[in-house]
């Protein structure tokens, strides 16, 4: 059975992406296009929806799909605990699923597994995430999940907070602190998306760096999603829970 699918965001970077990959699968359509100024009630038509749009509108986007019984897969940067919560309450009782991913690249999702393997083992850990200069928000998704991966890896090994003796700091040089994590930002052209996790222990470092340099590294992922997503119901959070890590 062909699979119908809807792609919010469908002229952007990342939508117009999941169009030219759904176009060209045999066991999925595109549907519905829809983008800023369209009616999101042209959706209808889909099973499954894929959201690359803005951390401003998501919620509302997927808060839509949900009452109407359209399965998800949303890419949009933005989700913190509160968000998944909120969504996981939408879905209760429905038959409907969602799933939030991060990061669709296989490397990524790797990458933050092996980060949170390695977590209990250093003292130190820092993450440089580097992006696109037009990307809409800081720090990415993937680097606050990957923060939230490693922070509880190391509070479940009981370890504290990473050795920082740095006492001034008035511009900010070391980084937003996330899960007690340390997460740095660059924003260059000529980048797409990349990460550092940066381990430190006496007498040597481990660095974890994932590259996409291409936005085709984020649509295997993608694809995978729509194809699961449409026999499931309740939140699922990461690309990893439908890979056999
Ligand atoms: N999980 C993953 O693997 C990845 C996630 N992302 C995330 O995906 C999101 C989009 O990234 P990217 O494609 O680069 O961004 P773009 O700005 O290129 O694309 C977003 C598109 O969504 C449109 N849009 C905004 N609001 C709405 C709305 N309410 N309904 C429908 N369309 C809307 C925008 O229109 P307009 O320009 O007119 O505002 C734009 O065309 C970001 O949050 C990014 O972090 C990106 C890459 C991979
Ligand atoms: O905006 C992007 O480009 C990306 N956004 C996602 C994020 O915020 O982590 C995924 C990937 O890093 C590309």
């Amino acid at each position: 059975m062909t699979i119908r699918v809807g792609v919010l965001g469908a002229q952007g970077r990342m939508g117009a992406e999941v169009c030219r990959a759904v176009d060209a699968a045999d066991d999925m359509e595109v549907v519905a296009k829809v983008d800023v100024g369209d009616d999101i009630s042209d959706i209808s038509a889909a099973q499954v929806v894929v959201d690359f749009t803005h951390p401003d509108v998501v919620m509302d986007n997927v808060k839509y799909a949900v009452e109407n019984g359209i399965h998800c897969v949303v890419g949009t940067s933005g989700f913190n605990t509160e968000r998944l919560d909120a969504v996981a309450g939408w879905l209760d009782g429905k038959d409907t699923g969602v799933l939030v991913a991060p990061n669709f690249a296989i490397g990524a999702v790797l990458s933050m597994h092996f980060a949170e393997l390695a977590a209990k083992y250093y003292e130190s850990v820092e993450i440089i995430e580097l992006h696109h200069p037009r990307k809409a928000d800081a720090p990415s998704g993937t680097a606050a999940h990957t923060a939230r991966l490693i922070g509880a890896a190391r509070a479940a090994a009981g370890l504290g907070t990473p050795p920082d003796a740095t006492t001034h700091d008035p511009d900010g040089a070391r980084g937003a602190l996330m899960d007690d994590v340390r997460v740095h930002a660059v924003r260059l052209s000529g980048l797409i998306a990349h990460q550092e996790v940066l381990f430190g222990g006496p007498g040597e470092t481990l660095t974890i760096r994932h590259d996409s340099m291409d936005r085709n590294s984020f649509m295997p992922g993608v694809l995978l999603a729509v194809r699961s997503i449409v026999d499931r119901t309740g939140l699922i959070v990461g690309l990893d829970k439908l890979m056999d890590l």
